[in-house]
């Protein structure tokens, strides 16, 4: 049986439609005024499987490179893209369904390329919550990615740092999150789950990939750099706005270690999706938690945060690629060779 959210729709007797005011889905009885309707209107806000497959093979359409990699660019960080050779640039207005990048420091732009040789995709500008997309809608790219192939991501971000030792120009290495607005309700996996991606309920203790994570320790260590790398744990937010010093002091009590706007919901999505994942966060400024500090945060500084650590983070997002790709070759020779004894056995 099909399990997209129309077809689930059309089958069940009690009906499920999304309410794009709440971003939350409510049951009505077959039967109620309107409702097929209403339930048509509001369906139309969630992306079936096969739409994102159509949106998959819109793409594959027009560009030859079969990216396994995946790369999303935080604020300040989209020139991680420009390393890529042999370049397939596609505005998001352009692709079919996408929504539109409306945030200061995200080109809004999906790049096919290499990196290095190693075929890859990456998001030049991501979306957020605050501006006015569900999570399932700013987290659609990563289902898309998967349709297209990609099993391995890089997510990146700006973040602020809470932990007292942090300074701006730091790297972060994410080793957990805590989900904020998860706790509140609003969650991108919320929703009829669609089986064909990943299944309803999803352990998140592996979601950051240890091995990974050992990997971007041992590179940052041959670049010289495993001063300023840290690894911690990311609080999401919804912004827009930066947070009050109650609430960092709050934070700080929960072991976060830098708080941002973004990530955790393509993280969630990934996840569900089986993909491996290695996420970082660029410390853009310091969180003030002393009612007595005068300084201000503001977004053109956690833009030029990113524009001066640019050279030293495309080596690091380089060579963790690399690092990737020599991985899954490794595992594809180790998946043949397990099959060609398994044939040996029978
Ligand atoms: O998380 P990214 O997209 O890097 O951007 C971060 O920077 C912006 C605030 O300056 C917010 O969008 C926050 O989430
Ligand atoms: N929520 C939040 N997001 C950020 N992105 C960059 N800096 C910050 C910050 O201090 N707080």
């Amino acid at each position: 049986m099909k399990t997209d959210p129309i077809s689930f729709a059309a089958s069940s007797p009690m009906r499920a439609a999304y309410s794009p005011l709440t971003h939350s889905f409510s049951s009505f009885k077959i039967g109620t005024p309107n409702l097929d309707a209403a339930i048509a209107a509001n369906n139309s806000n969630f992306y079936t499987y096969e739409l994102l497959q159509s949106i998959a093979e819109w793409l594959k359409k027009r560009v030859d490179i079969r990216p396994t990699v995946g790369i999303i660019c935080g604020s300040g960080l989209g020139s991680l893209a420009d390393t890529l050779t042999e370049r397939n640039t596609f505005p998001y207005e352009v692709i079919p369904h996408f929504p539109k990048s409306t945030v200061h420091g995200h080109e809004g732009q999906l790049v096919f390329g290499k990196l290095k040789g190693v075929p890859v995709v990456c998001m030049q500008g991501r979306f957020h919550y605050y501006e006015g997309y569900p999570l399932w809608k700013c987290s659609m790219p990563i289902r898309v990615m998967k349709l297209i192939g990609v099993n391995q991501l890089i997510v990146t971000n700006a973040a602020g740092g809470l932990h007292s030792d942090y300074q701006p120009g730091d790297i972060m290495i994410m080793k957990d999150h805590v989900n904020l607005m998860g706790f509140a309700g609003n969650n991108p996996l919320q929703g009829v789950n669609e089986e064909r991606f990943g299944p309803r309920f999803i352990a998140m203790n592996r979601a950051y990939d240890k091995e990974l994570r050992d990997h971007a320790k041992k590179i940052s260590k041959d670049l010289g750099i495993e001063s300023f790398v840290r690894e911690g744990v990311y609080a999401v937010l919804g912004g827009p706005n930066f947070e009050t010093i109650a609430e960092l002091r709050l934070l700080k009590t929960c072991g976060v270690d830098a708080v941002g706007m973004s990530t955790v919901h393509e993280v969630l999505t990934a996840h569900h999706a089986g993909m491996r994942i290695f996420a970082f966060s660029l410390i853009s400024n310091k969180c003030v938690t002393d009612y007595d500090d005068d300084y201000e945060v503001n977004h053109a500084e956690v833009i030029d945060t990113g524009k001066m650590r640019e050279p030293i983070l495309k080596e690091l997002v380089t060579r963790m690629v690399l690092k990737m790709s020599e991985l899954e070759n490794e595992s594809a020779s180790a998946n043949n060779i397990d099959s060609a004894s398994l044939m040996f056995d029978y």
